[in-house]
């Protein structure tokens, strides 16, 4: 189903696609203009096949001036863009709507420098975040940041998006470790603010509007990223918990233990395994309990770090926090107790159409949501599954069904809001607005704030032709009286 049916949205009075445009984009990018309803077709879809739009044209720069000369031709034209990284957003933010030209960034992948005195990273957007990793493991560093569609995500669109994941915990978000990018305005000017300083408290902090700004101000083509020395140690230990109480105290005693050893504190339910077991067909090392935590340090000295792990394990169990558990230290069997935490969102779509929340709250509430999701829905849900990134007070609450249906979505929206609202939570934690959660800004941010951030909007791009229909709520509709 069209996104703009399923959603009943009107397209914006933007120019449509001539052949005169494509012979433009053709001469100024020979080869690397798609066009075809079937090359077209992946670029128009989402992972999750939820949302689908109906662009006809993938345009493929690689350089800078030619994303500038794009969007300089587009802004003049009033031709709407869907900047697109690896296509593995969460909320319909990479896709287009309708027929906005996709703007890929995929054959933008080159490296332009590493610094291994200062761990400073500066590479085109459409760097896959694995590549970028598998590099800096070679020179002994690591990228801040790892999640679990890396084989396939872009670092423009991580920026873009201000992706969290698994790391965290550890090294802090984008927003800290971004020390400059290269932006693409949308009337083609291109913003140099690619420094790579620590420190730089010229005026205003340009860069952190565009992080998290989901391609809506302008298209990010080079960042600068601070990278961390690749830890000598890592351990990783997968424990059961008999109750969500026994996952928060096993987290304040982990943190009181392992200190600045510890890098991952991730929790999931017994469903999210059940899921990863049938349709995935991953074994489990341990079973039968509610809940479940994986625990990763990341150190420089592993006889010092499995001395602190193995204390913190023993008081654990014999405090009863934890029931039952397994630990990794090698490469091989850290990556497959990784796998049963980051595999969950793939084994969910194998139930059928999956609705997606992505929420920060207290950490004590954090479960609450579940329960009572669960208690609301009964049978008209298949499964109501809690997992995620505890130790940042970060649920993703995952509601599953045969197929996608509008009475089970008003079932779901907005109680999801109102209950995170009410508990001075954000409804998106970490995947962002995009298409999918724009009309429901206002259960997180003042009214006051989504004004301020419209005006932003109209001046970076008053003819509103970068990724339109997301991020920011759509006016009202007027009444007719
Ligand atoms: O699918 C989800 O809800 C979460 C995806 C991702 O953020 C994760 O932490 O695995
Ligand atoms: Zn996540």
């Amino acid at each position: 189903v069209p996104t703009c049916e399923r959603y009943a949205v009107r397209r914006l009075p933007f120019a449509r696609l001539e052949d005169g445009d494509v012979a433009f984009f053709e001469r100024l990018m020979p080869g690397r203009v798609v066009t075809g309803e079937e090359e077209v077709k992946a670029f128009n879809v989402d992972w999750l096949k939820s949302v689908r739009g109906c662009s006809q044209l993938v345009l493929k720069p690689q350089t800078t001036a030619e994303v500038s000369q794009v969007l300089r031709y587009c802004h003049e034209k009033n031709l709407a863009v869907n900047p697109q990284g690896g296509n593995t957003g969460l909320v319909g933010g990479s896709v287009p709507v309708f027929d906005e030209i996709i703007l890929s960034t995929a054959l933008m992948n080159k490296i332009i420098s590493f610094d291994k005195v200062s761990g400073i990273l500066v590479c085109q957007a459409g760097c896959v975040l694995e590549r970028l990793n598998e590099y800096l493991e070679e020179q002994g560093f690591v990228m801040p940041l790892d999640l679990g569609a890396k084989g396939s995500c872009h670092i423009g669109g991580n920026v873009a998006t201000n992706a969290g994941g698994l790391r965290l915990l550890r090294y802090g978000s984008l927003r800290g470790t971004v020390l400059g990018l290269e932006v693409v305005l949308a009337d083609g000017s291109a913003l140099d603010c690619l420094t790579s300083l620590r420190k730089d408290n010229t005026g205003y902090d340009l860069k952190q509007l565009f992080i998290g700004s989901e391609g809506t101000l302008g298209v990010i083509t080079a960042v600068s990223i601070l990278c961390p020395q690749k830890p000598k140690a890592v351990n990783v230990a997968f424990l059961g918990c008999q109750s969500f109480a026994k996952v928060l105290e096993t987290f304040t005693t982990c943190r009181a233990m392992l200190g600045e050893i510890l890098s991952a504190y991730e929790f999931m339910d017994e469903k999210c395994m059940e899921l990863v077991e049938r349709h995935l067909k991953l074994s489990r090392p341990v079973t039968g309990s509610p809940f479940y935590v994986l625990i990763e340090t990341s150190g420089s000295n592993s006889t010092h770090d499995e001395e602190k792990l193995s204390n913190f394990l023993e008081q654990a169990m014999a405090s009863g926090l934890v029931t039952d558990g397994t630990v990794a230290t090698d490469d091989k069997k850290i990556k497959e107790l990784w796998s049963l935490r980051e595999r969950i969102t793939e084994a969910l779509t194998h139930e059928g159409y999956v609705y997606k929340y992505d929420i920060s709250l207290p950490v004590g509430k954090l479960y609450d949501l579940v329960t009572d999701m669960r208690a609301r829905l009964g049978h008209s849900a298949k499964s109501v599954v809690g997992y995620g990134h505890l130790g940042d007070g970060n649920l993703h609450l995952n509601i599953t069904a045969e197929s996608y249906s509008h009475s089970l979505l008003d079932a779901i929206e907005p109680f999801v809001y109102e209950w995170t609202a009410g508990c001075s939570g954000s409804i998106s934690a970490e995947h962002g607005l995009g298409f999918k959660k724009k009309q429901f800004i206002q259960y997180s941010k003042p009214q006051q704030a989504v004004v301020l951030m419209q005006q932003f909007k109209a001046m970076l791009d008053p003819k509103g032709i970068l990724n339109p229909y997301k991020t920011l709520p759509s006016a009202p509709k007027r009444s007719l009286c």
